[in-house]
């Protein structure tokens, strides 16, 4: 992740020593590992508990949280380092406003993160919640569309308000399964993770003051549970995995390149073009030209037949006109000399 000036984490040091004690084994190994610093994306719809999520972690006020409004309008980086490790925590303005995806709000954190790496997602959410619902699904969509398909590799759901009491006649640890089953559910049915993968991983969190604590003064849930050290170790879990750190690019943010998107389909739709519209427009026109042929033929026949006939006629009619010719001079011939024996009789 970009460079943001670190200040020291002194919250870590407002916490229980038996909590101090477990944070600073838990971020041990990730030193171990020779990972210094840590880059945590905080997302959710809006009022879910996010900003307090990353007061509780870091141990200071660092966002601020209103029952009433929304008050994370722009994504607020906190750095904190301790003993060379530095954690990097971003919050973000809730991704539903008004009943529909805030697109405006996904826009800003989009670019917000641009040149930036994400190591762990946390993905907040009420316990609270009694379903899951379609807008639900949106968010999930959306953010698998923004960020592309290993983001939720990299994410874990937070469940805030984790000291509810549940209804009439269900146990807590059944209404938690419940709940983080069917959030588990819809995150891998909307975000297309395989049937091979494993489920997103929850945790507890209760950043109300009035949180119950145990003996060391640690907060705790109603199951007894330290809840910060748990959320903190999941983190370390999920940015040690085998899911490589998602890195925020120009071409994440904006998609496939236009001009790259569906190459590869050219050379398939030139040969489906050839197929389905050359070849049959060119055997149509050979057809055509042959039938055009043949009733060329047929009608050249048909005219040589007439042009033989009509010349036949002709010859014949030429035939008549001569022997009708020939007939009338004989005629004369008779008549001329019928004349002399005339004229020799009027002699004698
Ligand atoms: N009881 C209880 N209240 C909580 C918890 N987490 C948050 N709240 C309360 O829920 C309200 C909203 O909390 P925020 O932390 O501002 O929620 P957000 O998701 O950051 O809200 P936006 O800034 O609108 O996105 C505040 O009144 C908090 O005090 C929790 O774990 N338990």
């Amino acid at each position: 992740m970009a460079a943001t000036p670190a200040r020291e984490w002194t919250g870590l040091q407002q916490f229980p020593v038996a909590t101090q004690t477990a944070l600073h084994n838990i971020l041990g190994k990730l030193r171990q590992r020779n990972k210094e610093s840590l880059s945590v994306l905080v997302v959710g719809k809006g009022g879910v508990g996010k900003s307090s999520t990353v007061n509780s972690i870091i141990g200071e006020r660092v966002t601020v949280v209103s029952a009433f409004q929304s008050e994370t309008l722009r994504p607020l980086q906190c750095a904190r380092s301790r003993a060379g490790f530095t954690l990097n925590i971003i919050d973000t303005p809730g991704l539903v406003e008004g009943g529909c995806i805030n697109d405006q709000a996904l826009d800003i954190v989009k670019r917000f993160l641009l040149g930036k790496t994400i190591d762990v997602v946390l993905y907040v959410d009420r316990l609270d919640g009694y379903r899951v619902d379609n807008l639900d699904k949106q968010v999930i969509r959306a953010l698998a569309r923004s960020f592309g398909p290993s983001f939720w590799r990299l994410a874990m759901i937070v469940l805030t308000h984790a000291q509810l009491s549940p209804p009439d006649g269900v146990e807590y640890a059944e209404f938690v399964e419940k709940r983080s089953g069917a959030l588990q559910a819809a995150i891998r049915q909307e975000a297309g993770l395989k049937k091979s993968e494993k489920d997103v991983p929850y945790v507890l969190v209760e950043n109300s003051g009035r949180c119950n604590t145990n003996a060391g003064g640690e907060k705790i849930l109603p199951n007894g549970t330290v809840w910060l050290p748990v959320l903190v170790e999941r983190i370390v879990e999920v940015a040690t995995s085998d899911t490589d750190s998602v890195l925020v690019d120009k071409r994440l943010i904006n998609g496939p390149n236009a001009n790259e998107r569906g190459k590869w389909w050219i050379p398939l739709l030139v040969v489906a073009q050839y197929f389905l519209v050359v070849l049959p427009i060119k055997k149509a026109i050979e057809k055509d030209l042959t039938e055009e042929k043949n009733q060329r033929s047929q009608w050249e026949i048909r005219a040589e037949e007439f042009r033989r006939n009509t010349s036949l006629f002709e010859e014949d009619q030429a035939d008549e006109q001569a022997i009708s010719q020939a007939l009338q001079q004989d005629e004369l011939v008779d008549q001329m000399d019928s004349f002399d024996d005339d004229d020799d009789e009027e002699d004698y």
